[in-house]
């Protein structure tokens, strides 16, 4: 049975801190001592969302070192290169860490520093750092003290096109990732693209000349195809609140039947639900739950493979996957608080 942990969870005001305590709330091996905000020190956490009054009595703190002293697992829910001033000392403090950003993701500090725009503080624990994709790394996020979270549209895509790659049935040069966001992805902080007459009943892509996940997912299906892939990744925001939609392309170089390639491979997989041949996933049928819903098509019959592949960004794509991660490395049963499923409709 595993022990009582407590946990600190930094950046609580935000969309993927909230959901997170929302989650680690029902979590029988999970006790929330510490939630921060810069801003909102000092007020309850319920006062922000009110979703939680009756069932989180705590007030935000500073994210200083002396409030998430008594934790034994932090939970980083902060924007990129805020995690990385912060993580040195609580890993020498013996504490186990599990970050929701992008600071640990990529093992190169130098396309980390490209792509972020800034220099990575510590890259000598980027190598320490477990990437938290259970379908990927269950055994060595068991033993991670620092697992970096996947972003959302990788989870998303790499699931996806997993199965394909690790049989070596499509062209490694010929991926394409059409994939589109609901605004939650962007955060909560105020930005005028995101407000609801700019965004609404509208439909854009974005980030088409390079989005910073291109380097993290290229890097992952790179380490499955054991060489460099090519990848077009577009993403786009459509007007919604919550889910990553996921149309992936490859080209076949061989016959398979892909439907028992994709159950098979995704088997005992307990957030992988591969949905029967032909069926069409929806954003909806993933919302506030873990789940990856995935159907592998074959238009035609042609030579390529055409992968759907749903996820709530908030949960699969953040907070219930670090969940995940941390049942991992605290032994508990992988779908501790997070075996709900989504909201209906
Ligand atoms: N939204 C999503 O769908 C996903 C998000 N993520 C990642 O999770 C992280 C959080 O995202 P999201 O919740 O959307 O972002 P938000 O902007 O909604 O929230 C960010 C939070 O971080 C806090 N914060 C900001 N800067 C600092 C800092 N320097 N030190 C400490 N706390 C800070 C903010 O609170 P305050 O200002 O009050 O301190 C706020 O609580 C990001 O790295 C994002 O990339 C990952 C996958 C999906
Ligand atoms: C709409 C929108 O802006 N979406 C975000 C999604 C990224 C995300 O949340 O993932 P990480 O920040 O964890 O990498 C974006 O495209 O940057």
């Amino acid at each position: 049975m595993a022990q009582l942990q407590r946990i600190g969870i930094v950046g609580g005001t935000g969309y993927a801190g909230a959901e997170l305590l929302r989650l680690l709330v029902s979590h029988p091996q999970a006790k929330v001592v510490a939630v921060t905000s810069r801003g909102d020190a000092g007020t309850p956490v319920a006062d922000a969302y009110p979703q939680l009054r009756g069932v989180v009595d705590l007030d935000f703190v500073a994210p200083d070192a002396d409030n998430l002293a008594d934790c034994d697992v932090v939970f980083f829910a902060t924007p990129h290169a805020a995690a990385m001033h912060d993580v040195p000392a609580l890993l020498e403090a013996g504490k186990r860490v599990i970050d929701l950003s992008a600071d640990f993701r990529l093992r190169d500090a130098s396309l980390w520093a490209q792509w972020y725009g800034t220099d990575h503080v510590c890259p000598e624990l980027i190598e320490r750092a477990v990437y938290g994709l259970p379908e990927l790394n269950r055994d060595r996020i068991a033993g991670a003290d620092l697992v970096a979270c996947p972003g959302c549209y990788p989870t998303a895509v790499i699931l996806g096109f997993k199965p394909l790659i690790d049989a070596g049935l499509v062209d490694k040069d010929s991926l394409i990732a059409d994939a589109k966001t609901g605004v939650s992805g962007a955060g909560k902080s105020l930005k005028p693209g995101f407000l609801f007459a700019e965004m609404h009943d509208s439909f854009k892509a974005y980030g088409v000349a390079g989005h910073r996940h291109l380097p993290e997912i290229r890097q992952i299906l790179g380490d499955l195809a054991k060489d460099d892939v090519g990848l077009t990744f577009v993403p786009h925001l459509v007007p919604m609140i919550r889910g990553i939609h996921a149309t992936l392309y490859g080209r076949l170089n061989t016959q398979a039947d892909l439907q028992t390639l994709f159950e098979t491979s995704y088997a005992g997989e307990p957030f992988v639900d591969v949905l029967p041949a032909g069926a069409t996933p929806e954003t909806r049928h993933v919302r506030g739950g873990n789940m990856c819903r995935i159907a592998v098509h074959r238009p035609g019959g042609g030579d390529t493979a055409v992968v759907l592949s749903v996820i709530d960004n908030l949960v699969k794509g953040a907070a219930g996957q670090a969940v995940q991660c941390f049942n991992l490395m605290i032994d508990a049963p992988e779908n501790s608080a997070l075996a709900a499923p989504g909201a209906l409709p």
